[in-house]
């Protein structure tokens, strides 16, 4: 067996430890892919969003474990997710159904965050077949206009330079006081420090892999492809994350059918700043799903 490969070609699965919940190493040629699942009951993926890592699911977990189980897990570049070679969104997208193929799930629901719901879109485009509802906050499907990708490739590039140049702590600063989060100013500061805290436990080198190959410059765009998905779609935004409104209400004009929720008085990472609203729109929604498709 070279690199967890099994003459099969089937992924293995190595077993480092076990932390409490059902805690491994998913091992796929030379990467490790960290996961945990907590609960029980119906499948739900999250994917965490750029700088984050599973551990920002916490809240969420804790409010439903007892219904659904939820699998996590840590993205390319981030947390505890280690290998040596990037991957890009469609190759992330092939690990993560090997690895579903791994646990025995044949259809699961996805909830992503940000880059976690531009990679849950994008997982979604690749296997369709294996999704049972889609919730979005705060995503996008990639950009439309070649021209634009390119120039968004250009700075995801720049800023992967600046992180491997300045390091982490000067990129955490510079990130946490762009725009988009403002409205994170208005958190309590031990969530403030939380947040900065999961930030400065990524390395540089992770997220400037993850802008380099998994950013919204180098993704494909997924608007020609929306009408075609068929499966159930909530999108969430903040009320006050302006950009991502306008996004998702034009997504929400592309997809064959799909449900859009602005979060009163949110910003754009609504299971931070709103998280008992988020808890029970995703909790709901996916309990919704099931009970529909046990009627069909
Ligand atoms: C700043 C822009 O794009 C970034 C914004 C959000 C995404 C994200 O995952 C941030 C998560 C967080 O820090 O809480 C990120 C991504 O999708 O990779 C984008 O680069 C923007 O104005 O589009």
């Amino acid at each position: 067996m070279q690199n967890g490969i099994v003459p099969s070609g089937r992924p293995s699965r190595k077993k480092y430890w076990n932390v409490g919940a059902d805690t491994l190493y998913f091992t796929i040629n030379d990467a490790n892919y960290w996961y945990e699942i907590h609960g029980k009951g119906a499948p739900v993926v999250l994917f965490h969003g750029f700088t984050g890592s599973s551990g920002t699911w916490s809240h969420l977990i804790e409010a439903g474990k007892d219904q659904l189980q939820f699998i996590t897990i840590d993205l390319p570049g981030h947390g505890k997710t280690k290998m040596s070679n990037p991957r890009t969104m469609e190759a992330c997208c092939k690990d993560i159904s090997h690895l579903l193929d791994t646990l025995g799930y044949e259809t699961v629901h996805v909830v992503g965050y940000s880059m976690g719901g531009r990679t849950a879109l994008s997982f979604a485009m690749a296997f369709p077949e294996r999704i049972r509802s889609l919730t979005l906050e705060s995503a996008s499907p990639g950009l439309e206009v070649e021209e634009t990708r390119e120039k968004r490739a250009v700075n995801d590039e720049e800023l992967a330079k600046r992180i491997e140049r300045n390091g982490i702590r000067e990129f955490v600063h510079f990130w946490e006081n762009i725009p988009l989060f403002e409205s994170q100013k208005d958190l309590p500061a031990a969530i403030q420090q939380k947040i900065r805290k999961e930030r400065l436990e990524q390395s540089e080198s992770g997220l400037a892999m993850s802008l380099r190959y998994m950013g919204t410059g180098s993704q494909p765009s997924w608007w020609s492809m929306l009408h075609t998905f068929e499966k159930p779609v909530q999108l969430l935004v903040g009320e006050r994350d302006e950009k991502f409104v306008s996004i998702n209400k034009k997504m929400q004009s592309f997809f064959f059918s799909c449900k859009l929720i602005e979060v009163e008085d949110a910003g754009h990472a609504i299971h931070v700043e709103k998280p008992d609203v988020f808890d029970k729109l995703v909790i709901d929604y996916i309990k919704l799903q099931e009970q529909l498709h046990k009627e069909k």
